[in-house]
């Protein structure tokens, strides 16, 4: 498979090195001054640059009819339109804020715990997440995806990051030097706090997990989820 890097940071060159290893082949390494390549001599684009860039990065593959993965994070106020761009061009596309196998497992654990704790007032919930101090965005896309889940399965009704009140979810965003991901989700009640928490312990399982997302694409023609490429359950 021929694959375009769009961003040629921390997570380009770790999906270069994983994609050589399953036996593909890197056509274009595009980081802020790259001006010379041909999407359109891809079989599929994975962009992982930062959230000014990627909505442009992933509308250029729909149009040149190159299936494109993304992981960037911090762009959603534009997914609605990458959405209908996918659909009027018959095209695929996958966004996950996280790509990793285990933390696909949290978001559906994070959801059934979610339902169990739907109706017992006496815990409030909230999420902590820390990343490393280059990261752009905050809160984490992994960490709004974590609260959409308890959201659409609780009484709670929306997020907020740092000064939410009651009636919001709140999420602390700290930064700390080489942390590649942790996210925690606490219950706290007045007598005891059940919290579940995901470890990255480097960045390979977002590496892989977006290398197994762009194998799984070729030849699909839709908008997907990681739900559907790892068919979880
Ligand atoms: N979904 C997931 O599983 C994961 C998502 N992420 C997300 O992926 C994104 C990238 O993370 P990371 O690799 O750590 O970040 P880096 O800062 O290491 O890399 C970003 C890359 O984007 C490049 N870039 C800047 N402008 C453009 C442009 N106009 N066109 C193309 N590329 C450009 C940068 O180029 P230059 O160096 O020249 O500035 C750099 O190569 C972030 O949004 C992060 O949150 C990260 C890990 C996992
Ligand atoms: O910027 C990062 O590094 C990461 N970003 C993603 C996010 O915002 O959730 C995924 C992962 O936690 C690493």
């Amino acid at each position: 498979m021929k694959i375009a890097l769009l961003g040629y940071g921390k997570m380009g060159k770790m999906i270069e090195e994983i994609a050589i290893s399953r036996d593909h082949e890197i056509i274009a390494r595009v980081d802020e001054k790259t001006t010379d390549f041909n999407i359109k001599e891809a079989d599929v684009a994975i962009d992982f640059s930062i959230p000014s860039v990627a909505f442009k990065n992933i509308s250029m593959c729909l149009e040149n009819n190159v299936p494109v993965i993304s992981g960037t994070t911090g762009w959603l106020e534009n997914y609605d339109k990458a959405v209908n761009l996918c659909e009027e061009k018959k095209g695929a596309f996958i966004y996950a804020s996280n790509f990793s196998l285990g933390v696909n497992v949290f978001f559906q654990l994070n959801e059934y715990l979610a339902k169990m704790m739907k109706n017992l007032s006496q815990y409030d919930v909230s999420i902590e997440e820390t990343h490393h101090t280059q990261k752009l965005d905050a809160p984490s896309g992994t960490a709004i995806t974590l609260a959409e889940g308890i959201i659409n399965n609780s009484h709670n009704k929306s997020w907020k990051l740092d000064n939410a009140t009651s009636d919001e979810i709140p999420i602390k965003a700290l930064r700390q030097p080489e942390v590649p991901g942790t996210h925690t989700i606490i219950y706290k009640s007045d007598v005891d706090t059940i919290d579940i928490t995901h470890t990255a312990h480097n960045r390979e399982g977002f590496a892989l997990g977006a290398v197994i997302a762009a194998e799984w694409i070729i030849g699909k023609t839709g908008v997907f989820s990681m739900k559907d490429v790892l068919n979880l359950g």
